[in-house]
């Protein structure tokens, strides 16, 4: 659960993750820790592994090699100390579907214990804009609502490692903002955030740590800031991921396909 100060807890340690697909291998000696606190934006071309990475983590595959640990638990498939403190939210969540925008949040609710869920649920569907929909089902939501529910059902028990991929797909506007500034406020209270986007204005407003990741490697871990001043003519994070991305196709031609240096 979220601590009620912030702390400089390592809460994401990862130590030479490799993942192969049969014979493919997609995630190639991947190390990176962060604090409690940290917002991680995790970018790259489609294809670097930013799922890859974020499901292994989540225990949610194998991972061939490395060690990882999340809030002191070591990953695997089956922790359940693991799943109490750690919530993943796909780009395309599965949801019930026969439960409504409420039901959702009530089962979740229930199996994590969460005290005063009907509240804190009622107080979600209202954060999330999706009051309209409370008691609707799950198949006639659009692809934005689904995202806020599963956004929802994730902070519902408050885990203090939350790994959200790609999450502002399908969101409008005020969607976005109101999960940024969410963002924001779980982090201030120590919770720990690994954000995997394509949209890097949005990156650079949010987040306060960067992984950038190219073929299966880590390119970049660092604060977004100190990117920036590897490549003073930027005016923009998304600028210099493009001087990244041209000195790296420079150095290694045969690997231009819209990576980072
Ligand atoms: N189940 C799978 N079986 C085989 N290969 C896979 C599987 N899942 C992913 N891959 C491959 O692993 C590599 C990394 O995929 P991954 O989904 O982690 O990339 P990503 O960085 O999240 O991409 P995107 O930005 O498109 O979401 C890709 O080459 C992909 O084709």
């Amino acid at each position: 659960m979220i601590e009620s100060a912030m702390t400089e807890a390592t809460m994401i340690e990862v130590n030479g993750l490799r993942k192969l697909y049969d014979d493919y291998l997609a995630v190639d000696g991947v190390s990176f820790s962060l604090r409690s606190g940290s917002v991680c934006g995790l970018v790259g071309a489609n294809g670097a592994g930013k799922t890859t990475t974020m499901r292994c983590l989540a225990g949610l595959m194998p991972a061939t090699d490395g060690k990882m640990t999340v809030a002191g638990h070591a990953v695997s498939t089956d922790s359940i100390e693991l799943k109490k403190c750690l919530a993943y939210v796909p780009d395309d969540p599965p949801l019930f579907d026969d439960l409504s925008v409420r039901e959702h949040l009530h089962f979740i609710g229930r199996i994590y214990r969460v005290e005063g869920y009907v509240e804190k649920s009622q107080a979600l569907i209202t954060q999330f804009d999706l009051i309209a929909k409370a008691d609707a089902g799950a198949t006639t939501l659009s692809r934005g609502m689904r995202q806020k529910l599963a956004i929802a059902c994730a902070y519902l028990y408050d885990p203090s490692v939350l790994l959200l991929d790609e999450p502002m797909t399908g969101l409008d506007p005020p969607g976005i903002r109101i999960l940024l500034d969410s963002i924001r406020q779980r982090a201030a209270k120590g919770a720990t955030v690994i954000l995997s986007s394509h949209l890097l204005p949005m990156i650079e407003e949010v987040c306060t740590d960067l992984m950038m990741m190219r073929q299966g490697v880590v390119d970049y871990f660092g604060n977004v800031s100190d990117l920036r001043n590897r490549h003073p003519e930027s005016t923009s994070l998304e600028s210099a991921y493009f001087a990244a991305t041209q000195l790296h196709e420079q150095a290694n031609p045969s690997q231009a396909v819209g990576v980072l240096a």
